[in-house]
């Protein structure tokens, strides 16, 4: 008797906790995930997990651009979630020294090493200055653009010509990641991979980098220890990262070791004309960059792979959105057809005055750059479709945002770039159309977003170095399919994003294509 009235007594009390915990935990929105005493947001945030982006953007929209998260109370999982342009600028730019990625950021990654997309402060420094350097060299950029012109003519065309002669469809997405995963491995390493090419074969490299990308997402919502047990167990997601870093390790040590073999006899492949960046980092002046050391065969890892997943993932990622976009929009192809028209009619003019023969329709790099309305509609789709979508910060001292709330130390703070470029109050009410215009002002002339609006290649110090790399290679593709091929996309699919660190659509985007007769 006395027990069931105990039993009872605490159904009671942890009613009334219950009660007590909904009067003061009162939601700011209907919208917004109910925080549970115990498990906080979690319950609500993983119902809607097969469409977060979404859900994120909706909660952001109504909260006024800023949104505290809370996590289970035992799983160190609440974050500040914002898209705030004035908080990003403040993290981004003007208070940068008080916001590293943070230690955190490094366990989740902790695939890529010390990389340096999980370096912070002095070594941070050196990775960037060094990667800034060779980057920008002239011959860094003329090797990047004929890699890509050659993967465009060796690979992508035949490919695409096959497709349409055989009448299949293809996966442009399938398509778009062999393409980038070629030419990143080629600026990496010097050499070619082969992935793209009409027999496709599956890379154990490009699977292992996917899995990676996939299991990292879910750490963001799991508990350390349960992702950490994961693995130690060898179950899901952390089974799949297990399998991907002993199949990265091992691709990244046989190229390391090819190249140190070639460095050392000086039989560098031609190709590369030594400028990947695996070479340049085995010739590097350690007495400049003191933290870093190319005779460390980690440090070397850690550099390849993390440029393969700057490079491949994202451009391959906004490849693929952009050309969705574009099926959807035909009188935007129309539009970038007659600009391209124009600009080969005027270099036509050109080329008679100067009696020169030039007939080929690929752009040289400043020719790309005066394709004002094509530049329009890339930006448009890396605003709705940002390749990297979300990002982490973490204050070393507390502070308060712009927008007024509060951080502290080593909390955690997450820009939801997806959301960012979709809000009203930032990009006015047409925020969720395809509008190429948008980037176009009265005068003809491209407009500049600030990057802390326009956060798709990142803001402040950090910025992305391969936006130029990124930005060429995706126009090259564009004005190549889109003078010679027409796409249609296959009917009844699902066009939605996967849940990963990279904005992947979940099904892939399957096309049929048919080739354009020229006059
Ligand atoms: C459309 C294509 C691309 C997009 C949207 C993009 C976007 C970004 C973003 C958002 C970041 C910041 C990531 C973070 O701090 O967590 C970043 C950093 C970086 N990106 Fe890109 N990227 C693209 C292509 C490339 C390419 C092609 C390369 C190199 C070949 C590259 C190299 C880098 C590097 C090295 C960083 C690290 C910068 C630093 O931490 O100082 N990116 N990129």
């Amino acid at each position: 008797m006395v027990f069931i009235s105990l039993f009872e007594i605490s159904i009671a009390f942890f009613c009334f906790l219950l009660f007590r915990h909904f009067l003061i935990n009162k939601k700011t929105h209907r919208l917004c995930p109910t925080n549970w005493p115990f498990f906080g947001m979690i319950p609500g945030l993983l119902v809607e997990i097969h469409r977060v982006y979404d859900f994120i953007t909706e909660i952001l929209e109504v909260t006024n651009l800023t949104y505290p998260c809370t996590g289970p109370c035992f799983a160190n999982l609440d974050m500040l979630v914002t898209v705030d342009p004035a908080n990003i600028h403040h993290i981004m730019s003007s208070n940068f020294a008080n916001y590293p990625k943070g230690p955190e950021f490094k366990k989740l990654f902790d695939i890529l090493g010390d990389g340096i997309f999980n370096a912070d402060s002095e070594l941070w420094k050196d990775l960037r200055k060094s990667a800034q350097s060779m980057m920008m060299n002239p011959e860094f950029q003329k090797f990047s653009l004929a890699t890509s012109l050659k993967k465009l003519e060796k690979g992508l065309v035949p490919l695409l010509d096959h497709v349409a002669k055989e009448k299949l469809a293809v996966d442009l997405q399938d398509m778009f990641q062999r393409f980038t995963f070629d030419t990143t491995f080629v600026l990496a390493t010097g050499y070619d991979p082969g992935c793209l090419s009409v027999e496709m074969p599956e890379v154990e490299f490009a699977r292992a980098l996917d899995d990676a990308e996939e299991a990292i997402f879910f750490r963001h919502v799991k508990p350390e220890i349960f992702w950490r047990l994961q693995g130690l167990l060898g179950l899901g997601d952390e089974k799949k990262m297990t399998k991907a870093r002993s199949t990265l390790d091992r691709v990244c040590s046989k190229y390391i070791a090819i190249k140190r073999d070639e460095v050392s006899r000086g039989t560098n492949n031609v190709d590369s004309h030594s400028k990947d960046l695996l070479t340049s980092y085995m010739n590097l002046d350690t007495t400049k960059y003191k933290l870093l050391n190319p005779s460390d065969e980690r440090f070397l890892r850690d550099t390849i792979l993390t440029f393969m997943l700057a490079g491949r993932d994202t451009t391959g990622s906004g490849l693929t959105w952009f050309f969705w976009l574009l099926i959807k929009n035909p009188e935007v192809i129309a539009k970038i057809r007659q600009e391209i028209n124009t600009a080969l009619f005027q270099r036509s003019k050109v080329d008679d005055d100067a009696s020169n023969n030039n007939d080929s329709d690929s752009f040289s790099p400043q020719e790309l750059k005066k394709l004002v309305y094509l530049h329009g509609a890339i930006c448009e789709s890396l605003r709705l479709y940002p390749p990297v979508p979300f990002q982490h910060k973490s204050p070393t001292k507390p502070d308060v945002l712009p927008s007024g709330h509060k951080v502290d130390a080593n909390s955690k703070i997450l820009f939801c770039l997806y959301s960012l470029g979709r809000m009203k109050s930032v990009w006015g009410e047409d925020a969720l159309e395809f509008k190429p215009e948008r980037w176009i002002s009265e005068s003809g002339n491209s407009v500049h977003e600030p990057s802390y609006k326009f956060l798709s290649f990142n803001a402040g110090p950090r910025t992305c170095l391969g936006k130029e790399v990124a930005m060429m290679q995706m126009k090259s593709v564009a004005v190549k399919i889109i003078q010679n091929y027409e796409m249609k996309i296959v009917e009844g699919q699902q066009i939605e994003p996967a849940p990963s660190v990279i904005l992947h659509m979940k099904h892939g985007l399957k096309v049929t294509v048919t080739k354009r007769c020229l006059v």
